[in-house]
């Protein structure tokens, strides 16, 4: 067992990771150590290349996570998680969104206002990244490099001029004005037209730095802590970690220790280090230092679905490319390799729109939602085993109803659109691809009620490189709620969809299928599917409500412990939530860099 010591050591090189590898190592007398349990994907063409994004899924740069089956969903679900340095960045579809204001406000109120207001927050997201329009110009001088299309091409024309014509006028992904169609950044070099993501942004530039110490494929299997006699704090003391299936080593940490292991691994981690449920920890033979049932809890995910429509003839769509049709992806490569552009140069995910819920609007239709709010708090059944208090609950739908579906200038839905066919009416086998022409339109539940858990089913140190010895049940669609806004949002969709010029003279004709609420609710039931936005499982929150951790991301109990990564969000962003990580990220590195001075 050897012993390094450094000033700060950050579990977990992914993207909050290596946000704060580079910050706090800004500071030439901060020691800093990074452990990663993933690889070093720097020169690795499906890593670089933006359209093979699929292929890293379900690959070794992926935890591949599994739910419980779901009662509601009647099915398991895949949990990707990005295991390289990078992280999830690493893996991920790179769509960059921001968060509505609502939702950071609604964070400050839960952690008893520490510091987190829209402008602090806002000021520290702008600090990640360098915007790149279509027109040329760019704005900041972050580290990650986005690009912003035009709205200009067929589709995305048809799509920001369709929704502004039933009502939704174009809006911006960056400054995030809810209400309309928008043309997403993606976090690609506009330069290079290669991903742009924590690895090649963060920490690439200060790999050199004397100060700055990077270990791959070392996974931590505890955090060291010491109990206080005197019942105080509990101190900590390091890590213990096994690198490359070698011996267990140990490494101290003068002052801190920082996880940003993600929404899974940062409670396992707290867990296995005896900071969790007294009654689980005891279960399983570890010693407890601090008894909070409330790690792994709230676990928060956008739930989906989506509906297809079928183009005319006479339109192009990417669909023979996502068929792997040969031309078709002989030309995709060519285009991409020689110009930089067609569908291996971005996500295919770009025409977005984060859209309110106009039935829920006014005092009819707030009269609407309260009722349809006291309907499912009627019907919902806690789980016995769900420590959730119920000051955090009511707080949770309290957000929900007042700050989202009764407030026009909030979004309850998130919406991308491609036109190509996906397979949201057959989840199980998500490589399906139908014959034709179509467009899609994913549909996702912004801020879900439902709320899951993930907590660790084995002590095993020998498993924490693998997704083994967890259990995780996101427990989707056990807030009636959840169901009800959805099924709407799949009926609002089609409505939308049939009376958007131009888009709909591109599709051809379709009888509508959800007039019948029963018949959407039951298509949710049969298509949902989860999205990879897992958050809130050390929420950020007072102790009463049922947090893990403090305003400034201390773990309640224990000195010289923090987590800093999407696990700390306290309720789910409004869209996809990489922006928000970064933003969290550059606010945090702020604030610790303050407290350890
Ligand atoms: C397939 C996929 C697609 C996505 N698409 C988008 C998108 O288009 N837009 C968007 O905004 N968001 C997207 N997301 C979500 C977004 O990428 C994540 O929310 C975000 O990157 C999470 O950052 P994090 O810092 O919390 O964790 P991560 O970036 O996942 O970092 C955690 C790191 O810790 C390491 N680690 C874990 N346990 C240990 C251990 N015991 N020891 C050492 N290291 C450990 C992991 O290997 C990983 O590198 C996607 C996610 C996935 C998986």
């Amino acid at each position: 067992m050897s012993l390094e010591t450094y000033d700060v050591v950050i579990v977990g090189g992914g993207t909050s990771g290596l946000v704060l590898a580079n910050r706090l190592t800004e500071d030439p007398n901060l020691q800093v150590l990074v452990l990663e349990s993933g690889n070093d994907r720097a020169n690795d063409q499906n890593t670089l290349t933006p359209g093979a994004w699929p292929l890293l899924t379900n690959s070794p740069n992926d935890w591949t996570f599994q739910t419980v089956p779901q009662k509601d969903l009647a099915r398991q679900i895949t949990i990707p998680q990005g295991k390289a340095l990078g992280g999830s960045s690493a893996i991920n579809s790179f769509l960059f969104n921001n968060t509505s204001k609502e939702t950071v406000d609604g964070w400050k109120a839960l952690n008893g206002d520490q510091g987190w207001d829209y402008a602090a927050y806002k000021k520290a997201l702008e600090k990640s990244f360098t915007l790149h329009r279509a027109s040329g110009e760019a704005e900041g001088d972050g580290p990650l490099q986005l690009s912003v299309g035009s709205s200009k091409g067929f589709w995305e024309k048809a799509w920001v001029e369709g929704l502004g014509s039933v009502g939704f006028p174009e809006t911006d992904s960056i400054s995030y004005r809810v209400g309309g169609a928008n043309i997403a950044a993606e976090s690609i070099d506009p330069k290079t037209k290669q991903k742009s993501y924590a690895a090649s942004a963060y920490l690439d530039p200060v790999r050199n730095r004397s100060n700055l110490t990077v270990r791959t494929e070392t996974t931590v299997t505890k955090i060291l802590l010491e109990k206080s006699a005197s019942g105080g704090d509990a101190a900590t003391k390091g890590v213990q970690f096994i690198s490359n299936g070698g011996d267990t080593q140990t490494a101290e940490a003068r002052k801190e220790v920082i996880l940003t292991a993600g929404a899974i691994n940062s409670p396992r981690l707290l867990e296995l280090s005896g900071v969790g449920g007294a009654k689980l920890l005891q279960s399983l033979g570890i010693d407890e230092v601090v008894d909070n049932p409330h790690v792994g809890e709230n676990l928060q995910n956008h739930l989906f679905t989506g509906l297809v429509f079928e183009a005319n003839d006479d339109v192009d769509t990417i669909d023979a490319s996502f068929r792997q049709e040969r031309e078709a992806v002989d030309a995709a490569m060519q285009d991409y390799a020689t110009k930089g552009t067609g569908p291996m140069s971005t996500s295919n995910m770009v025409t977005m729109a984060q859209l309110p819920l106009p039935e829920f609007h006014g005092p009819e239709g707030q009269m609407r939602a309260n009722l349809m709010l006291t309907q499912a708090r009627e019907a919902f059944v806690p789980d016995a085993s769900n420590p959730t208090t119920p000051a955090f609950a009511e707080a949770h739908e309290t957000f929900v109803g007042r700050d989202v579906l009764m407030n026009p200038a909030s979004a309850v839905g998130n919406y991308v659109f491609g036109p190509a066919y996906a397979p949201f009416d057959v989840p199980d086998d998500p490589g399906h691809r139908a014959p034709g022409k179509w467009v899609s339109v994913a549909i996702e539940l912004s801020h879900p009620l439902s709320r899951g858990s993930t907590h660790i089913t084995s002590a095993a140190a020998d498993q924490t490189h693998t997704s083994e010895g967890v259990r995780v049940d996101c427990r989707y669609l056990s807030h009636p709620l959840d169901l009800e806004v959805l099924a709407r949002q799949v009926r609002f969709t089609e409505d939308v969809i049939s009376r958007a010029e131009p888009l709909r003279r591109h599709l051809k004709p379709f009888a509508k299928r959800f007039e019948d609420l029963e018949a959407a609710r039951d298509y949710v039931r049969r298509s949902a599917n989860g999205t990879y936005h897992y958050t809130g499982t050390c929420a950020m929150m007072t102790r009463e409500l049922g947090g893990v951790v403090d305003g400034r991301l201390r773990v309640y109990g224990v000195a010289g412990l923090r987590v800093c990564d999407a696990s700390v969000l306290p309720i789910e962003p409004t869209a996809n939530p990489q922006a928000v990580v970064y933003g969290v990220a550059e606010l945090a590195a702020g604030f610790i860099k303050e407290d350890m001075a």
